[in-house]
């Protein structure tokens, strides 16, 4: 990635990153697309800004929680810190993992066991293919398949999902069960960072509450993640901070204690999603925020 062109700025040390796992700057991302009813030889082409100029950062042993809006970006900001770039995309800003600045190819190779997705869409696991074997990966130039089959075992293991699970197709797994497949492939390589992507919807209150459980254990054992949600309320309940999305940049990053009461939130939007918990809604102020 380039330095955002709007901005200069002094390099930066590695020391002041190195306490971040995963610090994302300036990040800025937009669309180049073609202007509609514009006869073909007049096309111009005209960019949208979705993102612009976000910071976010997680340390080591945290889970930072991205609340805001549907449709107001926060996927695209999952996608630029795993290196996946839309074609029509220009993406402008810095990603530091570990205190390392990344480059669009670097991320790529960090994809997996730096830094893995869990994906929104339990739709992204191989219908035709057994869960197990998933999980496992093909050949793999470093280990044997019995290594990597042992690796899986012990995750499932550890995430309560029986042997009889590996041997089951996507189809015939209950929505928890394949959360839970989608959270072992994400942990498979050892990452550093996980970011999750909403991964509560469909998901009764019980298995929800279990799934951001999983992701709470995987950071109090030295991970760091990235917690992409709209459900506010269960972000409260496990997350360190609280990094407030509005109109594609990051209005208010604050400690989750912050959400105890307006008073303590700076940003109006920060305010109105307080307003907007369920425990809150007899103050409705401005209007659902979501
Ligand atoms: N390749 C693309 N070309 C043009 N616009 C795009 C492209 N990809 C995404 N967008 C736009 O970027 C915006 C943000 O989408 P994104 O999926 O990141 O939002 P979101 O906050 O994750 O939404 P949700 O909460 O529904 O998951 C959308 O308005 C979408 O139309
Ligand atoms: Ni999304």
């Amino acid at each position: 990635m380039q330095a955002h062109h709007h901005h200069t700025h002094a390099p930066v040390s590695r020391h002041e990153h190195g306490h971040h796992v995963l610090q994302v700057e300036d990040l800025s991302v937009g669309f180049r697309m073609y202007e509609e009813d514009v006869p073909y030889f007049r096309a111009k082409q005209r960019e949208t800004e979705v993102i612009d100029r976000l910071n976010i950062s997680v340390h080591v042993g945290e889970i930072v929680a991205v609340v805001g809006a549907s449709g107001s970006g926060k996927t695209l900001v999952a996608d630029a810190v795993l290196g996946l770039f839309e074609p029509n995309a220009t993406v402008h800003g810095r990603i530091w993992f570990d205190g390392e600045l990344q480059d669009a190819d670097s991320l790529q190779k960090l994809r997996g066991h730096g830094i893995s997705l869990v994906p929104q869409s339990v739709n992204s696991l191989d219908p035709l293919m057994k869960v197990g074997r998933q999980v496992e990966g093909f050949a793999h130039p470093d280990e044997s398949h019995a290594v990597r089959r042992r690796r899986r075992e012990k995750l499932f293991a550890r995430y309560g999902l029986s042997e009889a699970v590996a041997g089951m197709y996507p189809f015939e797994l209950s929505g928890g069960m394949a959360r839970r497949v989608l959270v072992c492939c994400a942990l498979m390589d050892d990452p550093r960072v996980i970011v999750a992507d909403e991964p509560t919807p469909g998901l009764d209150l019980e298995l929800a509450v279990r799934a951001l459980g999983d992701l709470r254990t995987f950071a109090d054992e030295g991970g760091g993640v990235l917690l992409i949600t709209h459900d506010i309320e269960l972000a409260l309940q496990v997350a360190d901070r609280v990094a407030v999305f509005e109109n594609g940049t990051v209005v208010e990053e604050t400690a989750v204690a912050n959400f105890a009461s307006p008073d303590l939130l700076e940003h109006p939007f920060s305010r109105a999603l307080w307003h907007a918990l369920p425990e809150h809604d007899f103050q409705t102020g401005g209007g659902s925020p979501c």
